[in-house]
């Protein structure tokens, strides 16, 4: 069969991307916890509110540790990765790896480092992975890690061999094999999303009309605009800060997580969690659709004091 994809994987895997900065402040900080949920039910939260408000003269916002995938988007732009040419409309977020090193500041200028670290084709799709390392403005010790996954439907059949094309440049998501397990969880958290859920979200920084344009979200194949990928999963960490964490956003090393179909504005997350040490293995269903979304695990780096 011809091959007709237009994705040249030698050109892709050896692009070199430039340093981005993306600059920041609280109300950046507040916006983005506001579009995973936080406060939306309960504007009074003890848990909740340090995310949103300098509550009894707190002198910082609190900055959730998915937060860290804000750095990464601005400093992504696919369309200057010279071999890489697909539908734009057809793009799905896959998966995501965070390591947190040290805090996120609330405020500040961050210097992104952009790689592309992985290209698989896989016939149907093609799979691009790109490692974004985020630093202090002036500073070489990094502050964070992304690693995020892109499914690029209908742009697979690129290999020049039978075997189809594999490249990756890292070891592995150390926690993305996840398999739940069959024991009850040892919590849940039911929550809500809203209607104009990604309307809010996009404005931390992804405007893909995907999820927003009614029009192009039918060409991409959904009835409606679907909720960013990224959203879904700050909603189930913030249920994890909540329910493991005692409310403590600090104590997260590393997050990962794979999409594994839509959700639409509106609809409810039931978030399922397992403690096994240091591991909180998840996975959150669609209650509407009785579908299960996302799955994954967090790594806390010491136990909840709460616990
Ligand atoms: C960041 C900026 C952009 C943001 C956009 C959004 O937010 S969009 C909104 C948020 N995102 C969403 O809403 C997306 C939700 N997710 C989905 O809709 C579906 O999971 C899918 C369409 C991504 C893949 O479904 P499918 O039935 O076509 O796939 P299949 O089961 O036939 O497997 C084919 C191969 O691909 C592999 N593979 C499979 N899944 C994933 C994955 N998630 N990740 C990585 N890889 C994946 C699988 O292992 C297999 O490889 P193998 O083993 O043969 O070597």
């Amino acid at each position: 069969m011809e091959n007709t994809s237009l994705i040249n994987p030698e050109l892709v895997v050896n692009h070199k991307s430039q340093q981005r900065l993306f600059t920041y402040d609280e109300r950046d900080v507040t916006l983005y916890a506001l579009g995973i949920g936080a406060c939306a039910t309960n504007a009074l939260d003890d848990k909740e509110l340090k995310y949103v408000y300098h509550e009894d003269g707190q002198k910082f916002i609190k900055v959730l540790p998915t937060f860290a995938t804000i750095y990464s988007l601005g400093s992504i732009n696919i369309d200057e990765i010279p071999g890489m040419s697909f539908d734009p409309r057809l793009l799905l977020h896959g998966q995501q790896f965070i390591e947190i090193y040290k805090p996120l500041p609330t405020h500040g200028c961050i210097r992104n480092k952009t790689t592309v670290v992985g290209l698989h084709d896989k016939g149907k799709a093609a799979i691009l992975e790109l490692e974004v390392v985020s630093y202090g403005e002036s500073s070489d010790e990094p502050i964070c890690m992304n690693r995020l996954t892109l499914y690029l439907r209908g742009a697979g059949g690129f290999s020049k061999s039978p075997r189809p094309y594999s490249y990756t440049n890292y070891r592995s998501n150390r926690n993305l094999a996840f398999k739940h397990p069959k024991t009850h969880p040892f919590a849940v958290y039911e929550e809500c999303t809203q209607p104009s859920q990604a309307l809010v979200y996009r404005l931390s920084g992804d405007y893909n009309p995907l999820h927003s344009d009614p029009t192009f979200a039918g060409m991409a194949g959904f009835s409606r605009p679907i909720l960013h990928g990224l959203c879904t999963l700050g909603f189930a960490v913030r249920a994890i800060i909540r329910c493991i964490c005692g409310g403590d956003p600090d104590i997260v090393k590393s997050i990962s997580g794979r999409l594994l179909l839509h959700v639409y504005p509106g609809e409810t997350l039931i978030t399922e969690m397992w403690l096994e040490g240091l591991s909180v293995m998840y996975q959150v269903k669609v209650k509407e659709r009785s579908k299960t979304v996302l799955s994954g695990v967090v790594d806390l780096n010491r136990p909840a004091s709460t616990l």
